[in-house]
């Protein structure tokens, strides 16, 4: 039975409505789908923004915490552990490639303010018998501070094997190596007394060496 001619107009509007209603939608969609892209690339430029300021500040590397972790092949290599965090093997996450002492620090809370500053004021310290540091890590909870690797570790552990090798060996300990590693880390320690940087003065501080005459001061 053919529709009569009311019928016909009203599904003529229905259409009408439902095609109106549809093209608002896409529309909206639309509009929304570009407002989230202009502002995930907003957010994504003001963290660029953000590192790179941080970078400057610290005058150090940042690097991603799944690097290090790579690098550090999951933190299996430990060197020892300190008060606020362990301290592992790795290697440098560039093409250097270079030993590294990853520090990682305790589950850290706060928004790392404190972490950044105190890596700024740490990494203005350079000097040839201070340990040096070659970069961080700063992701959430996840911080960690790279530091040169010192093959002999702590100065105390290296003695006490000096004096056994001596000793096995039935030769004398060679004062000039004890005076050299003294006066190494006396210039280390002068220098932090000396140099500007405030908060290094009130850090603790240890002695690692690298070499048998070189030894640099450490802090933590
Ligand atoms: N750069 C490094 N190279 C080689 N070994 C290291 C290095 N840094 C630390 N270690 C080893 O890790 C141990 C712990 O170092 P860490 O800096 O955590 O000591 P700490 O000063 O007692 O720590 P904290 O200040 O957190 O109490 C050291 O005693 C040393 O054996």
């Amino acid at each position: 039975m053919a529709p009569l001619p009311g019928e016909k107009r009203n599904s003529h509007g229905k259409l009408k409505i439902i095609l109106g209603v549809s093209t608002a939608l896409l529309v909206m969609v639309i509009i929304v789908a570009i407002a989230l892209t202009v502002r995930a690339k907003n957010v994504r430029t003001k963290s660029d923004q953000n590192d790179a300021n941080i970078e400057a500040a610290v005058m150090l590397k940042r690097y991603s915490y799944e690097s290090v972790k790579k690098r550090t092949n999951s933190f299996a290599h430990v060197l020892g552990k300190g008060g606020s965090g362990t301290v592992c093997k790795g290697k440098l996450p560039d093409t250097s490639g270079r030993d590294i002492a990853l520090k990682i620090l305790k589950e850290s809370k706060g928004d790392g303010e404190e972490f950044i500053n105190e890596l700024a004021s740490m990494s203005r310290a350079s000097h040839v018998n201070i340990v040096s540091l070659f970069g961080f890590c700063n992701e959430g909870s996840n911080r960690a501070i790279i530091y040169e690797f010192m093959p002999n570790g702590s100065l105390d552990k290296f003695i006490e094997l000096y004096k056994f090798i001596s000793k096995t060996m039935s030769t004398k300990m060679d004062w000039k190596v004890l005076y050299n590693i003294a006066l190494g880390v006396a210039h280390g320690l002068e220098y932090l007394h000396n140099s500007c940087v405030s908060k290094i003065k009130q850090r603790e501080c240890h002695i690692l060496a690298k070499r048998e005459r070189d030894c640099r001061v450490h802090c933590s």
